[in-house]
């Protein structure tokens, strides 16, 4: 599939599966069931978490809900515009819930710290966010992460959820992609 436009896979479907896998033991050694706040909430921020979202709350071994937000920052480029636009907001009130922001990747950093403020503001019981993949940029930003899967290179990646123009999505591994896809398009 795609032949010719990935230049490298960085993190095989193995690998990928293996440490979501861990990430769930990490997280439900956090979150005691039976707790007052109710059943943990997971909150995937569309579309790039969808497969980590779904992956990591299977793996879990405690009851979890689900809600989605879609926002964007990226449009159909390699760099983020730096304005975070809501494209659907949580069905539910998240006042007195704990809940996890699940993130696919965290580059600049930009999407996560407004979401964080955003969600916040909302009176959450907790906060807290998982990511599974981070960039060297985003160590420099405000928010805390505590729970990351890979620390990766700065390298636009595709794959396991992550796009370009909305292709590579489907692809179960993360690669990088060869120059060729996106030179003339403007975004590099
Ligand atoms: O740390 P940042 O530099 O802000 O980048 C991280 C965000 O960028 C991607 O979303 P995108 O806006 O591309 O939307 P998508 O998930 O629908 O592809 C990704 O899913 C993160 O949410
Ligand atoms: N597909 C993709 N989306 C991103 N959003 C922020 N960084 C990236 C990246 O490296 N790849």
């Amino acid at each position: 599939m795609y032949e010719g436009d990935i230049a490298s896979v960085l993190l095989t479907e193995d690998e990928i599966q293996a440490r979501v896998k861990e990430l769930a033991v990490e997280i439900a050694s956090r979150y005691p069931v039976g707790s007052p706040q109710g059943d943990l909430l997971l909150v995937g921020v569309l579309k790039g978490a969808i497969f980590f979202m779904t992956d990591l709350s299977r793996a879990l071994p405690i009851p979890t809900q689900m809600e989605f937000m879609a926002v964007s920052s990226y449009g159909s480029s390699t760099s983020s515009s730096g304005v975070v636009r809501i494209l659907k907001d949580l069905d539910k009130d998240i006042a007195g819930r704990n809940v996890l922001i699940v993130e696919d990747i965290i580059d600049s950093g930009l999407t996560l710290s407004w979401l964080m403020r955003n969600l916040s503001s909302r009176d959450p019981a907790s906060l807290q966010v998982v990511t599974l993949l981070r960039k060297p940029d985003a160590v420099r930003t405000d928010v805390e992460v505590s729970m990351i899967g890979f620390d990766i290179p700065n390298e636009f990646v595709v794959g396991y959820g992550l796009d370009y123009a909305e292709r590579y999505r489907d692809l179960p591994y993360i690669g990088t992609l060869d120059p060729k896809v996106y030179e003339g398009d403007g975004g590099m």
